[in-house]
């Protein structure tokens, strides 16, 4: 699957979204890559993921266990490992901070692939990482549908991308006059009050 027939998927789904975007990293976006409305469509998605797992197979070879961000890193994690074969798993955030709960767990020497929808900064990879310092197995690499930091994104591992993409961010502060005429939305779950 070529970076383009990647982002014929996105389009195709009415996924490449456009307007005034608060993201996670709390930096503004006149795009969002609105991953759930490719993830509504199972056919769309495996067709994705099979492409992710062969590319993560390929540079970190077999894998035991996949482990994802809650939320959106929870299908494309799943579907991926069904296609390694692997067992997924997520993170989800207590008090703001992911953990592993649920009862689920890494079994010893197991070989792990964290596997994330979007990396724009990175933060969440860095966070979800971090979160597995403490479990057994060895964290072999990170793996994602598109990485929209233009490969800047720094991980303490190496990261797999199907599609690499730069697209610019803006801090709260210094908006372009063009962003800041239109209301923003948050559409992410991070700080999601009830
Ligand atoms: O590389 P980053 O700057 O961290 O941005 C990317 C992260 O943002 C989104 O998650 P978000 O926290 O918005 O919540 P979601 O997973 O529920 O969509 C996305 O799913 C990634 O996890
Ligand atoms: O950085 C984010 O929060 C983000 C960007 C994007 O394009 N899509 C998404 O789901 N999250
Ligand atoms: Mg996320």
């Amino acid at each position: 699957m070529t970076q383009d027939d990647v982002l014929d998927e996105f389009r195709a789904a009415s996924a490449l979204l456009e307007g005034h975007f608060v993201l996670s990293s709390g930096l503004h976006s006149s795009v969002f890559l609105q991953k759930m409305f490719v993830f509504q469509d199972p056919a769309r998605t495996e067709r994705l993921c099979r492409a992710l797992a062969a590319k993560i197979e390929e540079r970190f070879g077999t894998v035991d266990v996949v482990v994802s961000p809650a939320v959106g890193g929870i299908v494309p994690g799943y579907e991926t490992a069904r296609h390694l074969g692997a067992k997924a798993i997520f993170v989800e955030r207590e008090n703001g901070v992911f953990q592993l709960r649920r009862g689920f767990a890494i079994p010893e020497g197991a070989r792990v692939v964290m596997v994330e929808d979007i990396v724009t900064t990175g933060l969440s990879s860095r966070e979800c990482l971090a979160s597995l310092a403490e479990h057994p197995g060895t964290v072999l690499g990170a793996a994602c549908l598109i990485d929209r930091s233009g490969g800047r994104a720094e991980l303490p591992v190496p990261l797999v991308a199907l599609a690499t993409l730069d697209i610019p961010n803006h801090a709260p502060d210094a908006l372009p006059p063009d962003l800041a005429a239109i209301p923003a939305v948050k559409p992410g779950s991070r700080a999601l009050k009830a």
